[in-house]
């Protein structure tokens, strides 16, 4: 596969410009030119770690599971010597999301009423309202007479 060609660290150094820069993040070998100028971040930090690891400065901001899984699609190849646990770690992120979804559907499910809660909720106490008032109006209608 074409992002899984190997890469050693002298190589990953020659991509450190703005108009090819390359950096490594958890063993991964991203090309991340044209995400430059869309990193919400700004191209100045990525700049800083051109051509280098970035694991380290990546974690610690604390990027999002969505900004853990867009690194993916910047993958060219991996870094020489990176284990496979250090290359698939970023796989467990989307088991993670996936429970969540599960979770978010079963909350929903319990929301809406059954119609007989309604019923009894509403139309019940309406209507013993409603037979009690009319059978006063009706009985005082009459005395007066
Ligand atoms: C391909 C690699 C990268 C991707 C896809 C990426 C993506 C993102 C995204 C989507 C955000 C918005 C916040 C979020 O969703 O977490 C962000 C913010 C940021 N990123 Fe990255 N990023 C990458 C690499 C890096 C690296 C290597 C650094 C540091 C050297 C960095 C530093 C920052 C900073 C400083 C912010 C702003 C945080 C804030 O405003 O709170 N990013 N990045």
């Amino acid at each position: 596969m074409e992002n899984q060609r190997v890469f050693t660290r002298s190589q990953i150094l020659q991509h450190k410009s703005e108009k090819d820069c390359w950096l490594v993040i958890n063993g991964r070998v991203l090309d991340v030119t044209k995400f430059l100028e869309e990193h919400p971040g700004g191209k100045e930090v990525l700049m800083e770690v051109a051509g280098k690891d970035a694991t380290k400065e990546f974690d610690a901001i604390g990027h999002s599971k969505g900004a853990q899984n867009s690194v993916l699609k910047y993958q060219v190849g991996v870094l020489e010597g990176a284990t496979v646990e250090e290359v698939g770690g970023m796989e467990t992120v989307t088991g993670m999301e996936s429970k969540t979804q599960e979770m978010s559907a079963f909350v929903v499910k319990e929301d809406p009423k059954a119609p007989s809660q309604i019923f009894y909720e509403f139309f019940l106490p309406l209507l013993v309202a409603t037979s009690y008032f009319g059978y006063r109006f009706l009985t005082r209608e009459e005395s007066h007479i």
